[in-house]
């Protein structure tokens, strides 16, 4: 089959019909307005906005700081298991639409703990939506415990601590928040900790930081894959590292224009990511902020970006699965998907 010669119809069909594994998503971020004021009003919480549209305004982003204060804000809606658990499912049906067969849901305990909503509570609801998801859609999923960076290492110590009670609901740890100011190294030893224990390691890395920050993420605290990362294509040396050892690379375009990473997606450099090489993915991040979940993502990819073709499309798939944290035959399995969706095109 020549990819490279599909035509426009064809190739969306390709990217909303494709199996695909969403491996950055704050599940926080999935909190749609409709949402936020439908828990507030349950749990009794005011909010500093009147209305679904003033709220929806608000989400006029200038960079990753201004979107964080709207995102934590929004959070504290969240006070049960249950509105934990509804968050999430109504993600996953989200995901489902999109033919996402498999996800690793960051989530951020600090920001629940923080307001006196227990650890447990928070677990106990994501874990319950993990087993529905599976069950009533047929998505698998996982679910990765990130430090807010901006916090010290000591609370995030603290805060792996509260988790070892739920050590086997929990995949890996990943790394976010305000990143610049807030380097990786801050973290060596609560990663080091991690690793001992066994868990996945990640770290949000060269979204707005410098490549520095991609390299200690990779150095100091031995992580396997980098979320983020576009800023990595300013250290040739960086890039070649990343494509000879295959360091997935979670990339979140509709974030990265939000968030002024770059101006406009025609200035996107995921096309450039992919043909050096590098294990790139596509994400949402926070869709319910950015403007869309993840076939929206590839959408307004490839429609801005002319050089992606069918190609590029089936290796961000691949890739997808590649970088997931699940056994060999699992991969394999939705990688024969993947064939079969292409071989029918
Ligand atoms: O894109 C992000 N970057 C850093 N921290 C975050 N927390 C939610 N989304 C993000
Ligand atoms: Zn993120």
């Amino acid at each position: 089959m020549q990819l490279d010669a599909i035509g426009k119809d064809k190739l969306h069909h390709l990217l909303r019909a494709m199996p695909k594994a969403e491996l950055h998503i704050h599940i926080e971020g999935s909190l749609e307005p409709e949402l936020i004021f439908a828990l507030a009003q349950r749990n009794g919480v005011s909010l500093s906005y009147p209305s679904v549209e003033a709220l929806r305004a608000a989400y006029a982003f200038t960079d990753l700081q201004s979107f964080l204060d709207i995102y934590y804000a929004g959070a504290s809606v969240l006070l049960k298991a249950q509105d934990f658990e509804d968050m999430a499912m109504a993600y996953f049906r989200r995901a489902r639409a999109d033919n996402v067969v498999h996800a690793e849901l960051f989530f951020d305990p600090q920001t629940h703990t923080a307001r006196g909503v227990s650890f447990e509570t928070v677990i106990t609801g994501l874990t319950h939506a993990c087993a529905r998801a599976q069950a009533e859609l047929g998505i698998s999923s996982s679910l990765i415990m990130c430090f807010l960076r901006h916090l010290s290492e000591e609370e995030a110590f603290a805060t792996l601590e509260e988790a070892m009670p739920f050590r086997s609901q929990i995949v890996g740890v990943g790394l976010d928040s305000s990143e610049r100011g807030h380097p990786p190294e801050k973290f060596a030893r609560v990663f080091a900790k991690c690793r001992e224990l066994g868990l996945h390691l990640v770290a949000h890395a060269g979204e707005e930081g410098p490549p520095a920050y991609v390299w200690s993420a990779l150095d100091v605290l031995k992580v396997e894959r980098i979320d983020h990362g576009v800023r990595s294509v300013e250290d040739p040396v960086l890039m070649q590292r990343l494509a000879r050892e295959r360091v997935p690379l979670t990339v979140c375009p509709l974030s990265n224009v939000k968030l002024c990473v770059f101006k406009t997606m025609s200035e996107h450099n995921l096309a450039t990511l992919l043909d050096q090489g590098l294990a790139a993915t596509v994400n949402s991040d926070d869709p319910a902020y950015f403007g869309g979940y993840m076939n929206d993502n590839f959408v307004a990819t490839f429609d801005a970006l002319p050089q992606l073709t069918a190609r590029h499309a089936y290796q961000l798939a691949a890739n997808s699965f590649e970088a997931s944290f699940v056994d060999a035959a699992a991969k394999s399995a939705w990688k024969a998907q993947l064939d079969q969706v292409f071989a029918a095109a």
